[in-house]
């Protein structure tokens, strides 16, 4: 089965689960176009809109490799920011960011905190910082996660962190679908932007 196929085996069993176009969207990694196209290729006739999926299950899945690429992280980070005031605390978005940010914050003996974005909490509708790790509110803080596609995830994070008195000074991903430079003014550090030339 090809790529393209198991996108569109896993789109189409998740909304037979009942998952709308958004939560499927999430889960794949994906812009909800595409996860439109995934559900009606073949129908609508439509040409597929310009995405990509990334797979970095190789990385992901070795702790080995998994530290190796949070160190890159970090380092592109402090490259940017020798002048500038550091940071105490590292948040991880649930779940993706969260072994990356650890490993951040083990590396440089930071506050590690977790945070639960609105899209896991269907009942609620609304993001949290997990109460069994590290506090935000009054701390300097480095959100990390590890992709950006639409990036409603991290204009989230902000807004949630700026109510609560909390400063966000940048965000590290690794891969940014969109070439942001900024998300609500927070200065984005990616090791890798996705762009396609065709
Ligand atoms: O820029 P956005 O459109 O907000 O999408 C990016 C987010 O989507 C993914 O999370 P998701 O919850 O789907 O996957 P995960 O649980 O594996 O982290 C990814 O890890 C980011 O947090």
């Amino acid at each position: 089965m090809s790529s393209l196929e198991e996108l569109m085996t896993k789109a189409k069993d998740l909304h037979s689960e009942g998952h709308s176009s958004g939560q499927i969207a999430d889960e794949l990694s994906l812009s909800v176009d595409t996860v439109t196209w995934l559900l009606t290729q073949g129908k609508a006739g439509i040409a597929a809109p310009k995405d990509v999926h990334i797979d970095w299950t190789t990385v992901s899945s070795n702790s080995t490799l998994l530290g190796g690429i949070s160190s890159m992280m970090l380092a592109n980070f402090e490259a940017a920011n020798e002048e500038e005031e550091g940071i105490d605390t590292v948040i991880g978005i649930s779940v993706s960011g969260v072994p990356l940010a650890t490993m951040i914050a083990a590396e440089d003996g930071l506050n590690l905190a977790i945070y639960h974005p609105s899209k896991h909490n269907p009942e609620g509708k609304i993001g949290s910082i997990s109460g069994n790790f590290s506090k935000v509110s009054q701390r300097r803080c480095l959100i990390v996660d590890d992709c950006i596609t639409t990036g409603n995830t991290l204009t989230e994070i902000v807004n949630y962190l700026r109510r609560h008195k909390s400063t966000p000074v940048g965000i590290c991903v690794i891969f940014d679908k969109r070439g942001v430079r900024e998300i609500e003014g927070v200065p984005v550090y990616s090791l890798f932007t996705i762009k396609r030339i065709d």
